[in-house]
């Protein structure tokens, strides 16, 4: 089977994603008898491309190695420039759309409008921004099952640990009672660097450089970025219907290295956690950093890594550890969706 792949933003987890099709494509194609065309990219500054035929993998290199944009792709036979994402959607030849521009969990738009627009054309979408998750699941999830097409969104959560399709899967006929987690890797990593004397301004800088933090990382900080894994985690597993105004969110802005410090004297460690209760259908969720015993599970996890407790009436607790952002890590929660969507 062959993708044909039109990709919206193409920062970070756009380009780790590219990098992962241009490595793999051979022998995904070899292992999994399927391939990943990429016939359009559209982007805000980096320019867009597109090409029915696919556009040619070593000429997007050359010009991303050139000054990190598009504009020094060659031109070639049935290549087109300069298409928006509206465009894109409207005209590629793509069957599957892949929505990677900026999450905004308080109107979850642009990309809402994107998803729409690509499901109602027949069109697959992956996505890893998290805003239409969090502000439309259900109505997308209708408009696909409509449609015919599939709407998945790993990368949402937990980047390319299985953090959905994990539960989804194989823990059906469990009734889960809590979801508990560290969400977050920038923040994670943030609180661990602070423990090692690392100003919080330094430590925020370095989850910016390394491609973990949000385009805004007041995101990060204040916990939108949790509470918005917190709402999708409870309206996609547990059949919620919670909105960010039942989620109270407090993040780490007011944490200190002396809080830290402090922590450490008693044998504690801060960290943000993200929790979902559910009492007999009655889905309830909320962010803010607690002081854990270092003994606690997730008092262990460090850096950008992330960790979830899932407390299941029939198989008990189940934790999984994993990278919670990065952009190879993401780019392989675009590749499992597609290669979902292939099987299926
Ligand atoms: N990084 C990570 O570890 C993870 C990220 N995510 C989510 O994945 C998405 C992508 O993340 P990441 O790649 O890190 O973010 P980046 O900020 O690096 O990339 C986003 C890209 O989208 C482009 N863009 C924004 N709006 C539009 C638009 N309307 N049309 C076309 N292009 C647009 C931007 O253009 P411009 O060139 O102008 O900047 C930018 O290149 C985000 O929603 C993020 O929340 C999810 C899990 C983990
Ligand atoms: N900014 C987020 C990226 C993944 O969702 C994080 O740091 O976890």
């Amino acid at each position: 089977m062959k993708h044909k792949v039109a990709i919206l933003g193409f920062g970070g987890v756009g380009q780790g994603f590219f990098n992962i099709v241009k490595e793999k494509n051979n022998s995904i194609q070899t292992l999994h008898d399927q391939s990943i065309d990429i016939v359009s990219i559209a982007d805000l500054s980096k320019g867009s491309l597109h090409n029915d035929n696919g556009l040619d993998f070593s000429k997007i290199n050359s010009s991303l190695k050139t000054d990190g944009t598009l504009h020094h792709y060659s031109d070639e036979p049935g290549l087109v420039r300069g298409w928006d994402a509206k465009t894109t959607i409207e005209n590629s030849n793509a069957d599957v759309v892949v929505e990677l521009t900026y999450t905004d969990v308080e109107t979850g738009q642009p990309a809402i409008d994107h998803c729409k627009a690509a499901i109602s054309r027949g069109k697959h979408v992956v996505m890893t921004n998290k805003g239409p998750v969090v502000k439309a699941y259900q109505d997308l999830e209708k408009l696909a099952k409509e449609n015919g097409v599939q709407f998945l969104f790993e990368g949402t959560v937990m980047s390319g640990t299985p953090a959905l399709r994990m539960p989804l899967q194989t823990l059906m006929g469990n009734d889960i009672s809590q979801i508990r987690g560290i969400l977050n890797g920038t923040t994670n990593h943030m609180l661990s660097q602070m423990s090692t004397d690392i100003s919080y301004e330094d430590a925020l800088t370095d989850a910016q450089s390394k491609g973990y933090a949000e385009a805004d990382p007041t995101n990060d900080v204040e916990g939108y970025d949790v509470q918005g894994k917190v709402i999708i985690l409870a309206n996609v597993l547990l059949r919620g219907n919670l909105t960010r105004e039942d989620v109270p969110c407090q993040g780490i802005s007011d944490l200190t290295s002396k809080d830290i410090q402090e922590a450490a004297e008693e044998d504690k460690v801060w960290k943000l956690l993200g929790v979902i209760e559910n009492h007999e259908g009655r889905v309830k969720g909320y962010v803010r950093p607690e002081k854990l015993e270092k003994t606690d599970p997730l008092a262990q996890i460090t850096g950008p890594t992330n960790a979830i407790t899932y407390n299941c009436d029939l198989s008990g607790e189940i934790t999984l550890v994993g990278a919670g952002a990065g952009i190879t890590e993401t780019g392989f929660a675009v590749l499992i969706d597609i290669l979902t969507i292939g099987r299926s």
